[in-house]
């Protein structure tokens, strides 16, 4: 696959849509742009509204108002010449199971009127060249994952839509599909994903939009929307070392509880605690746990509103 040139203008550009299912509010008044070059995540509980916003995006279904623009032109009515320029993953990636995973990344090659080899870089592109003559009934579930993702990349798209590619993988697979995303993410390409997995978003994305009942709560860099949350740190210490009553008169501890067979201290005062806690019990053995996306997700969302 070629390098994609960074072109200006937004790869995607949302403007106060809205979309209804009768009753149902899917998407209530959703402004974003996703930048050429971005790895851009789309966050929030099940029923948030991601999938319908991807799906619009797409040109999949028609907003009832509000503008849509990718890479330039409207989705919607759907628009063939963007299609070409746009690689598309969905949750239940149609396959034709009968035929081998290089047969099948062929048969999609040619509907694009590509020569055969675009199948080869394909298969090349996530790791797959060990199981061209596979019938894609006998991958795993992880090879089928990323035999949707080469069929989204045949042609070399400067666009990809992934809607929660690594769902249902077990953790090495995922850990290899993200090698895949950060491969594409350096050739220039922009990416739009939704995930369920916020360490995923936390390790992949430039910027994520966390949606809950059809609107945007937050947007920003997983750092910035960490850093914003004002989380404490939290220091573990063995608890045949210190006392929960001894943890909480150090200045700084915020808070401490005993956790199995550590006391926990939250403290916003880090090195300070670290320090006392050295001298009280020693470091070794001693961790601390900074906040992560997960915790900015359910500060943002309620702890309700799980993954
Ligand atoms: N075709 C449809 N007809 C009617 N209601 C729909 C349809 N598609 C989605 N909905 C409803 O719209 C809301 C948003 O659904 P959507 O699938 O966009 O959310 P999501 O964030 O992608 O959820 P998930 O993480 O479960 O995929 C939900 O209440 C859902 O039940």
């Amino acid at each position: 696959m070629t390098s994609v040139e960074a072109a200006p203008g937004a790869a995607v550009a949302i403007e106060d849509v809205h979309k209804r299912y009768g009753p149902v509010h899917a998407v209530d008044g959703v402004s974003l742009t996703v930048r050429r070059g971005e790895f851009f995540g789309i966050l929030g509980p099940n029923g948030a509204g991601k999938t319908t916003l991807i799906e619009m995006v797409e040109g999949l279904r028609q907003a009832d108002s509000g503008s849509v623009t990718v890479l330039g032109s409207a989705p919607w009515p759907r628009n063939t010449a963007l299609l070409q320029r746009m690689g598309v993953q969905t949750q239940a990636s149609a396959f034709f199971t009968r035929l081998t995973a290089m047969e099948h990344l062929r048969t999609v090659g040619m509907l694009y009127g590509l020569l055969p080899d675009a199948a080869d870089r394909a298969l090349r592109l996530v790791g797959l060249t060990d199981r061209p003559d596979v019938r894609v009934d006998d991958l795993s579930g992880g090879q089928r994952q990323r035999l949707a993702i080469a069929t989204a990349l045949i042609h070399d798209p400067e666009l990809i839509l992934l809607d929660e590619p690594t769902a249902a993988l077990d953790p090495e697979a995922r850990r290899a599909l993200w090698g895949v995303l950060r491969t594409l993410k350096s050739e220039g390409r922009t990416i739009v994903h939704t995930t369920h997995h916020l360490d995923e978003a936390e390790a992949l994305c430039d910027r994520v939009a966390i949606m809950a009942e059809g609107r945007i709560i937050a947007l920003d860099s997983p750092a910035n929307l960490i850093r914003d949350l004002k989380a404490p740190t939290r220091v573990l210490v063995p608890a045949d070392r210190i006392t929960v009553e001894r943890a909480l008169a150090i200045d700084g501890a915020d808070a401490a509880v005993l956790d199995g067979g550590e006391v926990v201290i939250e403290t916003r005062s880090a090195g300070r605690v670290l320090i006392a806690v050295g001298e009280i019990a020693g470091l070794d053995a001693v961790q601390t746990r900074t906040a992560t996306l997960e915790d900015a997700y359910l500060e943002l969302t309620g702890s309700e509103h799980r993954l």
